[in-house]
């Protein structure tokens, strides 16, 4: 059934819409980015139809995610100026929660109390903190590695090789900063810092983009993502035209995704919580709360390291401005703002309201490990005993889409734990402000854009076997809600 020719309505990336075009919604002029999205409600169960949206005969799951992009396909994010607007809406956004963590109001929506002159953005100490990190995080990720996977098949037929030691460095990292504390480090003075290390991280990544950018262009064809090459300098700098950049065998955004900024949130948040506890004496259990979930979070990512290299993030997207921000400074400044706003407004939480957010937390966690580990064993070996009963739906890739189990209560149940858990981690800093609710806010939007995107490439890869699986699971994330 997948090798019908089918017909494309629109032409150009059909496929690359980003994490990003979340925001850029709000931010761009020109073409509306959630256009695909759109399209995607074309039946009773949330499913394009095939006829409506493909013009290429469907064949192996390899090669589909990638139209090429003519010079006058449709662009991304309102293209340049959508580019340009995002990449000065989202380093303000990183510092205006920092600002309003810090703030009496504490006000999500409107401008901060006061604005910082440059003296408190630039600071040298900052800076060398800084990089000391980023050259800490490279040594662990070139230590020997447990594993070497190796990724997807490329346009060129190879397979590139991944270290894996993420959980490693997340450890060792714990390690140095426990000997470094007994033997003085002043952890708690990292908080003071964290506006200067912001900055710094912005800098970095307009600095690391541009060489990415330049990189580029002299990457031969086959090492292109499939969007991020319009020719359009603001607008390829912004998605990243590389699909992996790497020197020698250091693959720059696999190294990013998941060390500095990852294991820098979980640091950060340690600091926050030492702070706390030098000005109140021992740290508040919404603040251990908040700790716990987030580095259960983190420790989770990279101890399933492998995953991450059949996320799309990897498999599909250049590397630039985007991701390099994202990964670098949104993360660790943006994703520690609940412990952030638990050091400047102390909040109450008795036991019983504690026990209720593990819960919460709990279930999350369940349903989005339980959802990942089903999946990824299926993927690996689908006559692994654990998974070998769970009915599925056959494609004309050769691959199965399961079809009961998690994958059979919604299509992505991983994105509904995942956000069950961004509940948790919010609860604790009570309902009297919205800011700690960023995170959850955000995520809403960053998923469901995601999962529009998803099933985009699903449809792509698995033509009418997937429009099978919308019909017979047909709640995308919440069931019976969306
Ligand atoms: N905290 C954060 O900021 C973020 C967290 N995340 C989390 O990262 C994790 C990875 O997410 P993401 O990369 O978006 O995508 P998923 O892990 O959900 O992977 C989607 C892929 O799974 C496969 N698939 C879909 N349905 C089925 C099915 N029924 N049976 C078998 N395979 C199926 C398809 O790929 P194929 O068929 O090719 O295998 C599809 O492309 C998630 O848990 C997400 O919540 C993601 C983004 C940001
Ligand atoms: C700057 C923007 C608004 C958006 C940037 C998006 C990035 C922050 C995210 C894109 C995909 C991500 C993934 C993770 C972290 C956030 C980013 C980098 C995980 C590593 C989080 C832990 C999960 O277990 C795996 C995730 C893979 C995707």
């Amino acid at each position: 059934m997948g090798r019908g020719r089918v017909r494309l309505k629109t032409p150009g990336q059909t496929g690359s819409l980003s994490a990003l075009s979340v925001l850029a919604g709000a931010a761009a002029a020109g073409p509306d980015p959630w256009h695909g999205r759109a399209r995607l409600l074309g039946n009773g169960a949330g499913c394009v139809s095939l006829t409506d949206y493909c013009e290429r005969p469907l064949s192996s799951g390899a090669e589909t995610m990638a139209p090429p992009q003519g010079p006058r396909a449709p662009l991304e994010f309102g293209g340049p100026m959508g580019a340009a607007a995002l990449m000065l809406l989202l380093p303000a956004t990183v510092f205006h929660l920092l600002l309003a963590a810090r703030s009496g109001p504490a006000r999500l929506l409107g401008p901060p109390a006061s604005l910082p002159g440059l003296g408190a953005l630039w600071n040298p100490r900052a800076l060398l903190l800084w990089l000391a990190w980023l050259g800490l995080q490279t040594a662990l990720y070139l230590l020997p590695a447990r594993k070497v996977a190796k990724g997807l098949e490329l346009k060129d037929k190879s397979r590139l090789r991944y270290p894996i030691n993420g959980f490693q460095a997340l450890v060792l990292t714990a390690l140095l900063v426990g000997l470094g504390m007994s033997a003085g480090l002043p952890l708690g003075a990292l908080p003071e810092m964290l506006l200067p290390l912001a900055f710094v991280a912005t800098l970095t990544a307009f600095i690391f983009s541009l060489f990415l950018y330049l990189k580029a262009q002299v990457a031969p064809v086959s090492a292109l993502a499939p969007g991020g090459n319009s020719g359009n300098p603001i607008y390829d700098f912004f998605l990243g035209r590389e699909l992996n950049p790497r020197i020698c065998s250091f693959d720059f955004k696999y190294f990013c995704e998941l060390r500095p900024g990852l294991i820098g949130w979980v640091l950060i948040n340690l600091a926050l919580l030492v702070k706390e506890a030098e000005l109140r004496g021992s740290p508040s259990l919404a603040m251990w709360l908040v700790n716990g979930f987030q580095l259960l979070y983190v420790g989770d990512a990279l101890w399933h390291e492998e995953a991450v290299l059949t996320t799309m993030d990897i498999t599909h997207d250049g590397f630039g401005f985007m991701l390099a921000f994202g990964d670098i400074a949104w993360v660790p400044f943006t994703y520690s703002l609940q412990a952030q706003f638990l050091l400047h407004h102390p909040q109450p939480l008795g036991l019983p309201m504690a026990a209720i957010i593990c819960l919460i937390n709990a279930i999350g966690y369940y349903i989005f490990r339980g959802a990942n580990s089903q999946k990824n064993t299926f993927r690996k070996n689908p006559s692994d005993p654990r998974v070998a009963g769970l009915e599925t739906i056959s494609t004309a890739t050769g691959r199965q889409l399961l079809v009961s189990g998690w994958w059979g209560m919604v299509r992505h149940p991983n994105y509904l734990g995942d956000l069950i858990m961004a509940l948790a981690w919010s609860l604790p800093c009570g309902v009297s402000h919205l800011l700690p609710y960023f995170y959850l806010l955000y995520f809403t939007a960053l998923l469901v854009h995601r999962e529009a995107r998803d099933e985009r490439q699903c449809l792509q890869k698995y033509g009418l076997a997937w429009q099978e699986y919308c019909r017979r699971v047909p709640y995308r994330i919440m069931p019976y809600i969306y």
